[in-house]
């Protein structure tokens, strides 16, 4: 490709809104201009990226027996309703209204689509199990879309969906898919970690997220060093206390404790560690509010907590006006000792003794609490796993690493098989819902993943895999016509056995260089001063080495260090 006839808008400097890394460099290359928030158009370089991302996709796809389909944008309201999510989702689902006034969503996943699609036709269970895909725009109306493609409001994504008559089937298409995954994103040149994941609102059980190492991920995962365990921290399981106090148990008492609205201003107060004190979280579990008893020094997992309570809606903390009307206290004060809702304790409160809580009383604390003083509805796994304590499979301490979220696969069971009427007659005649999984991939998010990981202060670094072009040739006067001559027939002969852009511009070589090294590409070869003598010069874009190489070798050349 000529440059001169190409679209590649580089620019110096970029707004400071751009905070990721990959954001700055995709708009300083001229990769993506933005039409409004979280919206953009992929410019040819983007573009050219994201068609060779999305072959690898299909051929991982093609090679486990995926179908390609491709559905609809605009979702009828009613298909919606039968799955029971249009009044589910907020404002994060995108809705219309066509002409004829009939109310639409626009698709942010399809298994909707996909079920009113094969439930007519899938009728035996002869015809499973089946797995259709589909690379195609999604729209979530993110309330913070940011960092470029990471997460933007409309963005591309490879979902698949699989159908099947048992579990066992079901099984083994997950498993496909998870090798699936781990080849595209090994091909693609990312550092990637599959973690247990939480299931969300989609339902289903299993799920494993496939994670891009990288600081700029919103996510964090809890791995081990010794063993293959990984868990987003949303989901990684703490193991049950093992050493429990043995101090004896010391009477209740109430202490005055003005101004002590944190369990530090408590630790402080009574010269005791922060792992010695507790803290009373109150939350709301589909409107009714629950307290949740923790160590001083641990957190709330909401996730963990509306798995626990099989909650339908995200759990939240109770406003203070509700805790002020029910406790009469403030949200510093409480504690389990006669309170007027549920109690819980995180397994950790268990393996303690003599400690101290609020005493549902503005100003005043117990100290000397043990769980013979209060009622206990239940206890359980509430709060996020802590750096450095020992992974659920006992291998060894967790450590942190943040993610991007590049993936997800899901065991869906028959949660839209059953709402939707997508049944089989099983091979005694009997109809049985199909079970489901459902498989993504963003498309667009792995993009930026891959310039987070591919780059340096010059620009990006294309790997071979994916890399929009592989050689850039650069002219470096287009007024000498001896340069011209050679840089001309050069581009038309690598052309035949590689992808070439050929900067034929009229600029200075300083842009040209600049240009280069931001846009990426694997292999610069420079029509210079040499040419005359047939010498040109070769460097490969992640060296600093430049090489002098006579024109008749250079193919070989190429081949023997091209490697990006
Ligand atoms: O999308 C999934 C599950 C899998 C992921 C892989 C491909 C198939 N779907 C989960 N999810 C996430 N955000 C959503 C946002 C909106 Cl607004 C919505 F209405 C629905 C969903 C939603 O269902
Ligand atoms: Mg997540
Ligand atoms: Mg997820």
């Amino acid at each position: 490709m000529r440059q001169t006839q190409m679209f590649i808008p580089t620019q110096r400097e970029v707004p400071s809104s751009a905070e990721s890394l990959s954001h700055r460099l995709m708009l300083r290359s001229g990769m993506i201009k933005q039409l409004a928030a979280g919206i953009y158009t992929y410019l040819p370089i983007t573009k050219l990226v994201l068609n060779n991302i999305e072959q690898i996709v299909r051929e991982e796809m093609n090679a486990i027996g995926g179908a390609e389909v491709l559905m609809p944008v605009l979702h009828p309201k009613e298909l919606w309703e039968e799955s029971g999510r249009w009044d589910k989702y907020g404002s994060e689902l995108m809705r219309m209204s066509d002409r004829h006034d009939r109310e639409f969503a626009l698709g942010p996943t399809h298994e909707e689509v996909i079920v009113s699609l094969v439930r007519d036709e899938l009728k035996s269970y002869k015809k499973l199990p089946l797995t259709l895909y589909q690379i195609q725009t999604k729209f979530r109306d993110e309330l913070r879309p940011r960092f470029g493609l990471l997460r933007g409001r409309e963005f591309i994504m490879k979902d698949a969906y699989s159908f099947h008559v048992d579990e066992e089937s079901l099984r083994k298409t997950y498993q496909d898919m998870y090798q699936a995954y781990s080849n595209i994103f090994t091909r693609v040149g990312l550092d990637f970690r599959a973690v247990e994941a939480d299931s969300g609102a989609i339902g289903g059980s299993h799920t494993h997220e496939f994670m891009a190492l990288s600081e700029i991920g919103e996510d964090t995962i809890a791995y081990t060093e010794n063993s293959d365990y990984a868990a987003n921290i949303e989901k990684a399981e703490c193991l049950r206390p093992t050493e429990f106090s043995i101090e004896e148990k010391r009477d209740i008492e109430k202490i005055e404790t003005p101004d002590v609205a944190s369990c530090q201003a408590l630790a402080d107060l009574l010269e005791i560690d922060l792992k010695e004190t507790t803290k009373t979280m109150v939350v709301k579990v589909d409107g009714e509010l629950v307290m949740i008893v923790l160590r001083g020094d641990h957190e709330l997992n909401d996730i963990k907590v509306k798995k626990y309570f099989e909650a339908s809606n995200d759990v939240e903390f109770a406003e203070e006006a509700e805790i002020l009307e029910v406790f009469n206290a403030h949200p510093g004060s409480l504690g389990p000792v006669n309170s007027p809702v549920k109690v819980y304790i995180d397994y950790q409160v268990e393996a303690m003794r003599n400690y101290p809580v609020g005493a549902n009383e503005d100003g005043y604390h117990f100290k000397n609490v043990n769980e013979s003083d209060y009622t206990v509805e239940g206890t359980g796994d509430f709060r996020f796993i802590t750096e450095g304590e020992m992974a659920a499979d006992g291998s060894g301490p967790v450590k942190f690493r943040e993610g991007i979220e590049v993936g997800q696969v899901f065991e869906l069971g028959t949660t839209y098989s059953e709402k939707m009427g997508l049944t089989v007659l099983d091979k005694n005649g009997r109809a049985t819902p199909v079970l489901m999984g459902c498989y993504g991939i963003g498309i667009s998010r792995t993009l930026s993943a891959i310039i987070e990981k591919y780059h340096d202060d010059n620009g990006i670094m294309w790997p071979k895999s994916v890399t929009p072009f592989d050689i850039h040739v650069i002219s470096m006067n287009v007024k000498k016509d001896d340069i011209v001559e050679v840089a001309d027939s050069l581009y038309t002969d690598l052309e035949k056995s590689y992808k070439v852009l050929y900067d034929d511009r009229d600029e200075r070589a300083g842009v040209k260089f600049a240009d280069s090294d931001l846009i990426g590409i694997p292999v610069r070869v420079v029509v210079g001063r040499g040419a005359a003598e047939g010498i040109l010069e070769v460097k490969f874009r992640n060296s600093d080495e430049k090489h002098e190489v006579k024109l008749d070798e250079l193919q070989s050349f190429i081949e023997e260090n091209y490697n990006a």
